[in-house]
């Protein structure tokens, strides 16, 4: 990777930082924008995030500012990371800043509430920039484990292959290697549907209902992901990949998973209001279940956990009886 790519990321969350630091790994010159301008100074003056990586020693390639035209200048690929329900009104802002035919790149795995659009889609919608300029960057990667230098691989999803091998090339380290693929809602659709399900199996988790319970509920979340998507044009073989299946199986089995976490709390007893008090990061299925429940119902997709999770979430529907409904709903054949 020539040394000349330049990326920006906005976001200095735990994904944006960890993300920022891959790409540097793999030779770009990166610029994160932070909110806050101390979080900058920390990042530039140790060479560490405290906020959000603690511990963690950021490359030297890596710089940090709070001003956005700063982050923007000269970037090949501007990458966003900041929460989805955020997205909207940060990039109208940040739009007018964006260098001349820069990629841009969601690592959001969310549904934005109220339009029901893919974050590729608000994107497209704010910045006002085709689909070929659009990219989109998942699968199975906590952001802890990336920022160890832990071994992962991931998708990047564009409809232009050329531009998906660009952003391939240049994220593409010892430790992290990235597929193409060209289903951007397959691949969507999963990160956002994953952390609907890895809620799900967090509440199973804190009630205690085992491992039966969470291959179950992973398998029928994938199922159930699988209908929404081809509802919605995507490939189903996406939903076996690591935007899916392999998504969904970090997520589900990792404490690091802040889903997976706050369904945890959830599942022990925890109020959502307590549950939400201990909770410092974005865990987006607490949003997005209702916008992926919103997007079934307009594609007329029966998605049961997504609609538990739901009821269990927003509605003060208690874990017991919501289980207690799951499990007695009618018979019926496995592929359907
Ligand atoms: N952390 C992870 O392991 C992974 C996260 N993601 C996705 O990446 C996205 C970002 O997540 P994280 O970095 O983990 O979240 P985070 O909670 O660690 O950081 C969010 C960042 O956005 C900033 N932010 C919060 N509200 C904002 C606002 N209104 N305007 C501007 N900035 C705001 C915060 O200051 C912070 O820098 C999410 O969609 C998440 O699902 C995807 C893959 C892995
Ligand atoms: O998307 C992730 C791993 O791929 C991170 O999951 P959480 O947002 O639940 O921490």
């Amino acid at each position: 990777m020539s040394e000349s790519v330049r990326a920006a990321v906005f976001g200095t969350g735990s994904w944006g930082t960890a993300f920022g630091m891959v790409l540097a790994d793999a030779g770009c010159g990166v610029t994160l924008w932070a909110r806050r301008a101390e979080l900058a100074d920390a990042v530039n003056s140790t060479r560490t995030n405290p906020d959000y990586l603690p511990g963690v020693e950021l490359p030297e390639t890596l710089r940090a500012t709070a001003v956005p035209a700063e982050a923007a200048r000269d970037a090949d690929f501007t990458v966003l990371a900041v929460p989805s329900q955020t997205l909207r009104a940060n990039l109208a802002a940040w739009a007018p800043l964006l260098a001349p035919d820069t990629v841009l790149v969601s690592l959001m795995k969310g549904v934005e509430l109220g339009t029901t659009m893919r974050m590729s889609e608000v994107v497209e919608d704010v910045a006002g920039v085709g689909r070929d300029r659009v990219a989109v960057v998942t699968g199975p990667n906590l952001a802890r484990e990336i920022a160890s230098r832990m071994p992962a691989a991931a998708v990047v999803a564009c409809t232009d292959e050329t531009v998906a091998r660009r952003l391939q090339a240049a994220c593409h380290t010892p430790y992290f290697r990235p597929y193409t693929n060209p289903d951007v809602v397959g691949c969507e659709l999963g990160g956002a549907v994953k952390n609907v399900i890895g809620l799900a199996v967090g509440i199973a988790d804190g009630m205690g209902l085992g491992d039966n319970a969470k291959g179950s509920l992973i398998t029928r979340g994938l199922a159930e992901t699988t209908r929404l998507g081809l509802a919605m044009g995507a490939d189903p073989l996406t939903f076996a990949g690591l935007a899916g299946l392999g998504d969904l199986v970090a997520t589900c089995s990792s404490p690091l998973s802040r889903n997976h976490t706050f369904g945890t709390n959830l599942g022990r007893g925890m109020t959502l209001q307590e549950t939400i008090a201990v909770t410092r990061q974005t865990a987006e299925g607490v949003k997005s279940c209702e916008s992926v429940l919103d997007l079934a119902r307009r594609h007329g997709v029966d998605m049961p956990i997504t609609e538990t999770v739901v009821a269990i979430v927003h509605e003060g529907k208690p874990p017991v009886v919501a289980v207690k409904e799951l499990m007695s709903r009618s018979a019926k054949p496995e592929r359907h």
